[in-house]
């Protein structure tokens, strides 16, 4: 059975894709669910995934991925506000803002929300990286500001990010739960 992924996020469902291609296919669906206020990554995520299976009449069970960017010198921020702040001052003034600071430590967090008939699950995953100044054509966001292994996310490739991701750390997670499951 086919899991739609929630996400009006192309990158988003690249990664998942790459990832899960083996184990069931992805579909991407749009829906509006309400965003909680809530700094919450997790609350958000499975509120997310709850509102949507409960809103669609279909049994396939849908994804929710929602995902931070928590910077250290500025005391998490932007975290469940990456999406507004990427789309209101953008990752080049994010990097400015940060690039005065001694400690350049941030780290992502995404938490993956899977609701079906049964109920809600969630995984997570993280990544601690260094913020730097933008390099790199790939990936998406925050990408090209954040330094891993001396290498910007943006400088990876697909399946090089997902190895060592907070998205791939999740969809790990997921994917062994996931597999458990419908072994029996
Ligand atoms: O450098 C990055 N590497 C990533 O792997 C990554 N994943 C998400 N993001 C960014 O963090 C915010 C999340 O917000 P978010 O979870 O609400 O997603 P979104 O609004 O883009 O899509 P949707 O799924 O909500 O429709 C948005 O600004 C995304 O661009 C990333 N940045
Ligand atoms: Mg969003």
């Amino acid at each position: 059975m086919a899991i739609r992924f929630v996400t009006s996020n192309e990158g988003k469902v690249r990664e998942a894709r790459e990832y899960l291609a083996d184990i069931e296919p992805i579909e991407q669906i749009n829906y509006d669910y309400t965003e909680v206020q809530s700094d919450s990554l997790e609350e958000i995520a499975t509120h997310g995934a709850r509102e949507t299976f409960e809103a669609l009449s279909s049994d396939e069970p849908v994804i929710v991925d929602d995902t931070g960017l928590f910077i250290d010198s500025l005391e998490g921020f932007p975290g469940p506000y990456s999406a507004y702040v990427e789309d209101t001052v953008g990752v080049e003034r994010v990097w400015r803002l940060t690039s005065e600071e001694k400690n350049k430590r941030a780290r992502f967090r995404t938490v993956l929300a899977y609701a079906d008939e049964t109920g809600t699950e969630t995984f997570e995953g993280s990544v601690a990286g260094t913020l730097v100044a933008p390099r790199g054509e790939g990936g998406f966001g925050y990408d090209p500001i954040f330094e891993y292994n001396g290498e910007t996310l943006a400088e990876m490739d697909t399946e090089a990010k997902n190895a060592i991701s907070h998205r791939g750390r999740a969809l790990a997670e997921f994917a062994e739960w996931y597999g458990e499951r419908t072994d029996d």
